[in-house]
């Protein structure tokens, strides 16, 4: 290949600006912050050559109806004609990007991307930049379009160091420029910055920034200013919190507050947390800065340490990220361990409104889990209850892994006052294994359908022999649905009949039900599997000898009355415990109602026709 087939890429500047400015940013609204990233910036590279420079920002709003436009001010360092070339005329480039700093991931800008301004476009078809470096030359003006073109040239009158971005807001974009949204979304970006933003609107100035949460930057303070900075979490969260966790880590160069959120939450939804930057707000969904288990809070956290993405919508995914998030973690941990030795009641209230993350957080961190297990509700025969409770009254906890278990066993298990735990949900059976760990003198031991019926009592062989053919009739009957019928006594007496599946007939169940949704091929394959369960893939019906019912349908002369109602007791269990019904099943459950009402309706007609 000669030197002459080699060519440059040819890049679609219009196109490349359309993609930067709509496609990398969730929301236009961010233009407002990437303009006050840069004055931020400016602010920063100024004190950086003058040490003890006060900076300002000023925003400017003037004109009406589709007229609207903002104005951005700054005094920091401004740019040369030079510079306007060399990082503002240039996407991609940019003054901040010192390569050695950013490796270390150590600078003191927020910017280094080169392409924020760009996200201006989204709401104004001209950028008007008027700078006055520092360093001294002529006062300059730019103004940019976002076909890509631009225009350059030097003031007559000398501007204060500084610089000035105008904008002209599209019809689209209006709402952006109105005065009550751009006064709130500077105090969103800006609460935290150390120096005052202020905002000028038909001729009325105010400071946006004029409270001052120092709290933030130094959490500790916190705690004696309650009132205060649940007033702030719900000025800038929109909720109303009742508490919150102050946090920071051990290099102090992150921070913030958690606050508690006032409702529980699902486990499901990503949490979104809001982090400043050099005290500029940067992310509003920043989702991996905390570890997962901490879906109970809402965190406003500051840092200079973090790496954000050029959406800035995330932070990099890098060791120091990690390290920040599991420190940030053991802050809130902390937090809710100080409170389970002192302050037990507001934990308390903690665990009765988020007690899934508690349990995320013990289930990966016994002694989290040791020092708040008594408070943690479970599901259980007794109701839905604290574990201190239930422990106080019996050494060893039964559990079941699935809920389709329990829900098998706990009207038996209730009735004989037998203590199970519903360890379906998820982190309930972790617990429960891993309890004995941190509980003293405390047992858990997973129990299965099947082990319930240990605690039936047996029906004397006598008794057993007079229902001898009523057990035959019931068994055939049941064959069909892979079931066989036995007889116990067992309380509550009004409970007819107990549904047991164990492990392999909940597997064949599953399986046949599949095969009855699938194509006719994989049924076939649904079903050479189903036919390897052998004996083990039944389950059992337990008539319960107690009950009334039962008696009369063991002991009925009319032996083909018995297979019909044994029938229909067998998909009322299956109803009770909630068991999706094949097809077959569905069939008897149809067919037997139509039997006993035509059986009822005979009944009621033969002593009528007799008295004829
Ligand atoms: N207010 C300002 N004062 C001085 N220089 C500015 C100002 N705004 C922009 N600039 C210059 O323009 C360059 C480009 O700005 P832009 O916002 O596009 O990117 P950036 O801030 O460098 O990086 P990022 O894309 O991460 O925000 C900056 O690097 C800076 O040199």
């Amino acid at each position: 290949m000669t030197a002459s087939n080699e060519y440059r890429f040819q890049v679609n500047l219009s196109g490349m600006i359309q993609i930067l400015s709509n496609h990398l940013y969730s929301s236009p609204k961010v233009f407002l912050r990437e303009l006050m990233q840069n004055a931020t910036d400016a602010i920063t590279g100024r004190a950086e050559v003058e040490p003890g420079f006060m900076g300002n920002v000023r925003v400017e709003l003037t004109g009406s109806g589709e007229q609207l436009t903002m104005m951005v001010e700054d005094n920091g360092i401004g740019l040369t004609e030079a510079d306007i070339h060399e990082f503002l005329a240039m996407i991609g480039q940019s003054s901040k990007r010192d390569p050695q700093a950013l490796l270390q991931g150590e600078t003191s800008f927020i910017g280094r991307f080169g392409i924020g301004l760009l996200s201006c476009f989204m709401v104004s078809n001209e950028i008007v930049m008027l700078t006055q470096s520092v360093k001294g030359g002529p006062s300059m003006e730019w103004r940019g379009k976002p076909d890509g073109t631009y225009t350059i040239r030097q003031l007559d009158t000398q501007l204060s160091p500084g610089t000035k971005v105008y904008l002209r807001s599209t019809p689209e974009a209006a709402h952006y420029f109105e005065k009550e949204y751009v006064q709130q979304a500077l105090f969103y970006y800006g609460a935290l910055l150390p120096y005052p933003v202020t905002l000028h609107s038909e001729g009325v100035q105010s400071i946006v920034n004029a409270e001052s949460p120092d709290w933030l930057i130094a959490p500790e303070r916190a705690r004696g200013r309650k009132s205060e900075v649940l007033a702030f979490g719900e000025r800038l969260l929109g909720e109303k919190f009742q508490d919150f966790i102050p946090l920071t880590t051990a290099s102090g160069r992150t921070g913030g507050i958690a606050y508690v959120l006032p409702h529980a939450v699902n486990l499901n939804v990503k949490r979104s947390h809001r982090v400043y930057l050099k005290r500029m707000l940067v992310s509003e969904k920043a989702e991996n800065i905390l570890p997962e288990w901490a879906f109970f809070v809402k965190c406003l956290i500051w840092t200079d340490e973090l790496q954000p993405t050029a959406s800035r919508e995330h932070f990099y995914e890098n060791e120091k990220l990690e390290e920040v998030r599991s420190e940030l973690g053991d802050a809130l941990r902390q937090g809710l361990a100080d409170m389970a030795e002192t302050q037990t009641e507001r934990l308390q209230k903690i665990i009765r409104l988020h007690a899934l993350s508690m349990k995320a957080l013990a289930v990966e961190d016994l002694e989290f889990y040791r020092m708040i297990h008594r408070w943690l509700p479970f599901d259980s025969t007794r109701g839905h209850r604290e574990l201190g409770e239930l422990l106080e009254e019996q050494e060893t906890l039964y559990f079941t892994t699935t809920v389709d278990e329990y829900r098998q066993i706990h009207h038996v298990a209730s009735a004989q006052s037998m203590l199970v735990i519903n360890g379906g949900y998820i982190y309930d059976s972790s617990l429960m294994e891993s309890l004995p760990m941190v509980a003293e003198n405390v047992n858990t031991e997973r129990i299965e359908p099947d082990e319930v019926s240990m605690s039936f009592t047996d029906v004397p062989p006598d008794e057993r022999n007079r229902y001898y053919d009523a057990l035959r009739l019931a068994d055939s009957a049941l064959q069909r649905f892979r079931c066989r019928a036995e007889v116990k006594g067992f309380k509550p007496t009004d409970l007819p009949v107990l549904f047991t599946l164990s492990q392999e007939s909940s597997t064949l169940r599953a399986l046949e039900k599949a095969s009855e949704e699938t194509t006719d091929l994989f049924s076939s394959v649904l079903g050479s599997l189903s036919s390897g369960f052998g004996a083990a893939g039944y389950s059992t019906l337990y008539l319960n000898v107690n009950n009334p019912v039962i008696q009369r349908v063991l002991t009925s002369p009319d032996p083909q009355m018995t297979p019909i109602a044994i029938e229909m007791l067998y998909v009322n269990a299956l109803m009770m415990g909630h068991y999706p019904m094949n097809r077959q099943e569905l069939e008897v459950m149809n067919q037997g109602i139509v039997r006993f009402i035509d059986w009822g309706l005979q009944a009621n007609r033969k002593p009528q026709e007799g008295n004829e």
